[in-house]
């Protein structure tokens, strides 16, 4: 097995508040990179904050998260829920943005717009498309720079089956070509294809599980 892409050692995330929610309690972790790893559960079982501590974007209250990825930013790519597409860009150039911010040459725009079928609109502004083709752009510009640790929450929300399968695919190159790929999800068709499942409830890693194996992934 290799070294750990991000590793997470009995972390802790508590949000403050009249109800002070423990959102993470314990929870210990390794991201491999070559594996697409799905984390499941159900809503509110602590699956965003997750992914949040592995991006560095949540601080643990308790516990540590340890990374052999430096601070490049272009390492890490996020696609969060909200998408986060900035709306006076087309969809083209939202994908392009961040090779405009860096050096590295990455995936071609065009060629990401045509993979996830999106090349019909790439003039269009995010408005002007669907919810489905929104969450496809957002995920072709986190794979712009091909980050070594992408993280998606719910990337599939708003995609058909065939979509589901198309991103699926797509996540799964981008694992197996040596990259770690986390996903947030509760799709039954994203986890079946997952390399690795991370289950969730109540903050606590439930199970490791690896689907295709049909045995747990070996912990520790
Ligand atoms: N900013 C916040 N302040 C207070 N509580 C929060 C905050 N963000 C999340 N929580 C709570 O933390 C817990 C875990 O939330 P989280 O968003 O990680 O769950 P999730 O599994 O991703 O849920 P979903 O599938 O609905 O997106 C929930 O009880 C949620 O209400």
């Amino acid at each position: 097995m290799t070294t750990p892409v991000v590793t997470t050692h009995s972390v802790t995330r508590r949000y403050p508040g009249a109800g002070r929610v423990t959102a993470l309690d314990g929870v210990s972790v390794e991201i491999h990179a070559g594996e697409l790893t799905v984390v499941a559960g159900p809503s509110g079982s602590g699956k965003t904050t997750l992914i949040s501590v592995l991006a560095g974007h949540e601080r643990p209250d308790a516990g540590t998260v340890q990374t052999r990825l430096g601070s490049r930013w272009h390492e890490t790519s996020f696609v969060p829920q909200s998408l986060a597409l900035l709306p006076e860009l087309s969809i083209r150039e939202n994908v392009e943005l961040p090779a405009l911010l860096s050096d590295r040459t990455g995936s071609d725009t065009d060629e990401l717009l045509r993979t996830l079928d999106l090349a019909h609109l790439a003039d269009r502004l995010p408005a002007q498309v669907s919810g489905g083709e929104q969450q496809r752009a957002s995920l072709a510009r986190a794979l712009r720079l091909s980050p070594a640790l992408l993280l998606a929450d719910e990337p599939t929300g708003h995609q058909d089956p065939a979509r589901v399968q198309l991103l699926l695919d797509v996540l799964r190159a981008h694992a197996h070509a040596g990259n770690a790929v986390v996903v947030a999800s509760h799709d039954e068709q994203v986890i079946a294809g997952a390399d690795r499942v991370l289950t969730l409830r109540d903050g606590r890693l439930a199970a490791d599980t690896r689907p295709a194996a049909g045995s747990p992934a070996p912990r520790g």
